[in-house]
């Protein structure tokens, strides 16, 4: 499948090094939040959608990471921006590893949250596939957001829990499938090794989804990685524990 022209914004220092922001499976940019303000006073800041999200094309899928790595490729390239540290959570993740492998001419740091070089079973992601492209993404909303967060902080946040649950259910329903089918198939498991660019792998240390051991294997298995895990937080850890993750991820891309 062709790159296609994500949707993006780009904001923070005109001439300060290029950060890109790669989005969660059924998320949007707005994921970022909680580190923007932070960002944008040191870095340009790429925030962007990965396709059959926000308002990036929505092809028909299935999609492989490959497709999505690609899609940001070609963004940089529109972008005209060489070089650039690549931060991705979970799928996003999936997505800047992916970049790093293939196209490491173009990656200063990696920041790598919540995420792995192979989810399995298979199974599950063509199952949720499957429930979505029948019900759309509201059916697997609830049980996204009770992944994305610590029961404590649900209890404490409703109107957050709200949010992103609407976030989940407005995602596009083929968009959202063929990202599920991307990380059925992948393992990059092999390519780890080949990653040169400095690596701050982040982990939830309450995280179902991509526990500790994912991010662990990461940053043992890259040329120069390093791993924290952020206590008291799920898998969007960075909506959950800004004060711990944006100064770390800053600093990481600020010394590489
Ligand atoms: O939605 C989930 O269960 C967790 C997840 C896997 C890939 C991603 O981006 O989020």
């Amino acid at each position: 499948m062709s790159a296609v022209d994500v949707e993006a914004v780009v904001s923070g220092r005109a001439d300060g090094p290029v950060v890109v922001l790669s989005n969660s499976l059924g998320s949007t940019y707005r994921m970022w939040d909680a580190q923007l303000g932070a960002l944008e006073e040191r870095f340009r800041v790429v925030r962007y959608h990965t396709r059959g999200h926000g308002a990036s094309p929505i092809p028909q899928g299935p999609y492989t990471i490959d497709d999505l790595a690609d899609d940001l490729i070609a963004l940089l390239d529109r972008l005209d921006v060489e070089r650039a540290h690549v931060v991705g959570l979970s799928l996003g993740g999936m997505t800047a590893m992916r970049v790093a492998v293939r196209n490491p001419e173009r990656v200063n740091a990696l920041g790598l949250l919540c995420t792995g070089a192979q989810l399995t079973p298979s199974s599950a992601w063509t199952d949720r596939a499957r429930t979505v492209r029948a019900q759309g993404s509201a059916a697997v909303a609830e049980a996204v957001v009770q992944r994305w967060f610590t029961p404590e902080y649900l209890a404490d946040n409703p109107d957050s829990r709200r949010y992103h649950e609407t976030m989940v259910a407005e995602t596009s329903a083929e968009g959202y499938a063929g990202c599920c089918e991307a990380i059925a198939v992948m393992d990059q498991r092999a390519d780890l090794a080949s990653i040169t660019a400095p690596t701050l792998a982040i982990a939830g240390a309450d995280d179902p989804a991509t526990p500790p051991a994912k991010l662990a294997e990461i940053a043992d298995s890259v040329t120069s990685g390093r791993l924290l895990v952020v206590p008291h937080s799920a898998h969007l850890a960075n909506a959950e524990q800004p004060e711990i993750i944006t100064p770390a991820l800053i600093e990481h891309l600020e010394q590489s």
